[in-house]
């Protein structure tokens, strides 16, 4: 058992874990609500739990704050879906004004993208993940119960026309859904400058029949990649825990998530906190830390990162899914995924 560095011994400059493991990374959500009903995610929609409020702007500027001096260089900003958030907009610019915030990103449905794809990008956002299960629009309505293939589409045309870094594509890996569409994914990306990730399905609290049905396992598209020329990209330490491929007939590239694979943990480099101001040392943890009594005031930004330091001794080395431990994840939209 690791355990926690004492407080009068905190190093500010870095978020390390007992692993050597540096987290540069955070996953900020900012809302738990969603207009989609992802059958993996939400099948019923969402549903408001509680009445506490989501972080506000004051406090998402003091979070950020103090993540940024302890080494914090890219934001990711995520939800349910942050789109839905009034002050989306202020929220990526406070996240890219803050000092040392080198990256901000946000994961998006894609229902609000071509509309604001020029507005967010002016604001500071520089990489943007869209959710595309399927290129096939009856099984992207069947998938998410929406349905807007069309319009998520023009919102991806949007993003690449607005000069983003890098616009990504996620679609989960799902058996006797989407199962049959690499082929269709792979043709899309020969002309198209995205980077598509698959992520395999992850079981949740709520998912696990769901999971037993659908889960498909991703290393079955990595050996078709590799079979097709496709070449595994060195990694670099920035990645995190994905896998990526490139060919040089594509201009697209290919990037895999296999949680289930041996090691994945290895290369964590993310924290998360949700969008109630909880910090999440892993996606499946057991339980969240409480960090919204340290954001009232400025004042207060030496205590947030020594709690923020002594938490990191308790990160685990990886996950408990092959045990069916799915910790305090009852969905993804509960943490932003
Ligand atoms: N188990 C696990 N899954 C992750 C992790 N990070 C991302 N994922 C999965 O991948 C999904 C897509 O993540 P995105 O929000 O698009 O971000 P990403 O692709 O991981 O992040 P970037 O590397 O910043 O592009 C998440 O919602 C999760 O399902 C991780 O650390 N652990
Ligand atoms: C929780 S959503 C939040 C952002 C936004 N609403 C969206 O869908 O892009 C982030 C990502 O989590 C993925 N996701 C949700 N539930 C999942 C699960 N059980 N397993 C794997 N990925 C999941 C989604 O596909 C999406 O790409
Ligand atoms: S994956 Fe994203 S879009 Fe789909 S239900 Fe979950 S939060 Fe909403
Ligand atoms: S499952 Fe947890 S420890 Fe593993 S890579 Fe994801 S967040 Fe990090």
């Amino acid at each position: 058992m690791h355990s926690p560095p004492a407080l009068g011994k905190v190093n500010m400059s870095q978020l390390q874990d007992n692993f050597g493991r540096r987290f540069h990374y955070l996953r900020l959500s900012i809302t738990d609500a969603c207009n989609f009903k992802c059958t993996y995610c939400l099948p019923d929609g969402y549903q408001s739990q509680g009445n506490s409020p989501f972080l506000s702007l004051s406090e998402i500027e003091l979070l950020l704050g103090a993540f940024s001096q302890m080494g914090t260089q890219k934001v990711r900003i995520t939800g349910g879906e942050p789109s839905l958030r009034k002050d989306f907009i202020d929220i990526i610019g406070l996240a890219a004004n803050t000092p040392n915030i080198k990256t901000v990103a946000t994961t998006t449905n894609g229902y609000r993208l071509a509309k604001n794809a020029q507005a967010w990008y002016d604001a500071g956002l520089r990489r943007i993940n869209v959710s595309i299960d399927s290129l096939d629009p009856k099984m992207f309505y069947q998938i998410t119960g929406e349905n807007r293939f069309d319009q998520v589409m023009r919102g991806v045309d949007a993003a690449l026309e607005s000069g983003f870094e890098r616009v990504k594509i996620n679609a989960v890996l799902l058996k006797g859904l989407n199962s049959q569409d690499l082929p269709r994914f792979l043709h899309w990306i020969k002309h198209m400058p995205v980077d598509l990730r698959f992520i395999e399905l992850m079981e949740t609290g709520l998912g696990r029949e769901y999971f037993k049905a659908h889960h498909l396992a991703g290393t079955q598209v990595k050996q078709q990649l590799i079979r097709d020329g496709w070449q595994l990209d060195k990694a670099d330490i920035l990645d995190g825990p994905a896998q990526n491929f490139s060919h040089s007939d594509y201009q697209g590239r290919i990037g895999l998530i296999m949680p289930y694979e041996k090691n994945f943990c290895v290369s964590c480099n993310r924290l998360r906190v949700s969008a109630k101001g909880q910090l999440h040392l892993c996606l499946f943890t057991e339980n969240g830390v409480n960090l919204k009594d340290l954001l009232q005031d400025k004042s207060q930004t030496p205590e947030l990162m020594a709690r923020l330091q002594q938490q990191l001794g308790f990160k685990t080395a990886a996950h408990s899914l092959h045990q069916g431990i799915t910790g305090v994840t009852t969905h993804l939209a509960s943490i932003g995924g």
